[in-house]
């Protein structure tokens, strides 16, 4: 039977401290501000935006919420950043993806300035995170990260297997694990013996998107397994990993919903607070 990680419990101790720092900050006359960019209607999108804006609140950052219209232009949508990005009160802007068809992502992205990019989707963020150097980290591979590191097992030397490639969770995970002085490999739609690679691992990320993909026999006994997947299935959250047979093979695992998803959104309020303080020069 494997250990849970808690990613609500480990979310709310980390809140804890930032509300701290947030209360001195506000002492001081800086308060963090996120300006949150919505296009359309997206149901799931619309949830994730208000948990978000919650989470502000309850630790004191001022968050603003665009909800714009499906049929709003690029050249708009642009304008609205530049606005943003002028804004002394805000420090962090994302701007929720996927957008509408029609409209080009990466531009929309690339017109956030750096400084502002709590997500660490723009590519300056994504060229620092691949040399090493400070910028921003995007929120669900810093929360995979501090989640495996407070299972108290070191990534050194151990064999971690990511499933996907994506540029905002796949990609940048593997870097971090990379940084951790792990062994990666990274495999995705065209892997040849996809069971073969999962079952070397010490560590599984599933960043994929098929619910229960992952099945037990595809589980080393031991191993930590992080389920990054998000799917509704008959009106239920399910991750990409069989929960219930690989929790009979794992060391540690983290359950959906109350994992990973958690620890995007208190990953996105510590960039926040981080980008607030890096404007004020602390
Ligand atoms: N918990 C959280 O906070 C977050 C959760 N998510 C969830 O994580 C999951 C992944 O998200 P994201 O990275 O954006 O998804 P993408 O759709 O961008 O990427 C999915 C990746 O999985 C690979 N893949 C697809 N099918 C297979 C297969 N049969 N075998 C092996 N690899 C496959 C794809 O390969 P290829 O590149 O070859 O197409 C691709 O690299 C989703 O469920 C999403 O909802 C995402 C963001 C935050
Ligand atoms: N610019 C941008 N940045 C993102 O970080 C971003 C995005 N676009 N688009 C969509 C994905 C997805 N994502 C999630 C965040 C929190 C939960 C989360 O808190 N999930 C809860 C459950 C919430 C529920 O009940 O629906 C949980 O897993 O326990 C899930 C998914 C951020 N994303």
């Amino acid at each position: 039977m494997a250990t849970i990680i808690d990613g609500k419990r480990i979310s709310s101790e980390i809140r804890e401290s930032l509300r701290k720092e947030v209360e001195l900050l506000k002492s001081q006359g800086m308060q963090p501000g996120l300006a949150v960019v919505i296009v359309g209607e997206d149901p799931a999108s619309q949830t994730y935006v208000r948990n978000k804006a919650k989470a502000c609140e309850d630790i004191g950052i001022y968050s603003e919420k665009y909800e714009l219209d499906a049929s709003i232009t690029q050249h708009q949508l642009l304008e609205k950043i530049d606005e943003l990005n002028s804004d002394s009160r805000i420090h962090g802007i994302l701007v929720q993806l996927p957008l509408p068809k029609g409209i080009d992502e990466q531009a929309v992205i690339e017109r956030i300035s750096a400084e502002k990019d709590v997500d660490g989707f723009h590519i300056l963020n994504a060229g620092k995170l691949l040399v090493g150097q400070k910028g921003f980290v995007p929120c669900t591979p810093a929360g995979v990260i501090e989640m495996i590191r407070r299972t108290g097992v070191s990534m050194a030397g151990k064999h971690v297997v990511v499933i996907g490639r994506s540029n905002i969770v796949g990609k940048p995970v593997s870097i971090l694990a990379l940084q951790e002085n792990a062994t990666v490999t990274i495999c995705h739609s065209k892997t040849n013996n996809l069971h073969e690679m999962v079952k070397m691992a010490d560590i599984v990320i599933a960043a994929v998107g098929r619910p229960q993909m992952i099945t037990g026999d595809m589980i080393k006994d031991g191993a930590i397994v992080i389920d990054v997947g998000i799917n509704r299935v008959d009106g239920k959250l399910v991750g990409d990993v069989n929960y219930k047979e690989a929790e009979e093979k794992a060391s540690f695992i983290t359950p959906v919903p109350g994992g990973v998803g958690p620890m995007t959104i208190t990953m996105l309020l510590q960039n926040t607070v981080e980008a607030c303080k890096r404007t004020n020069n602390i």
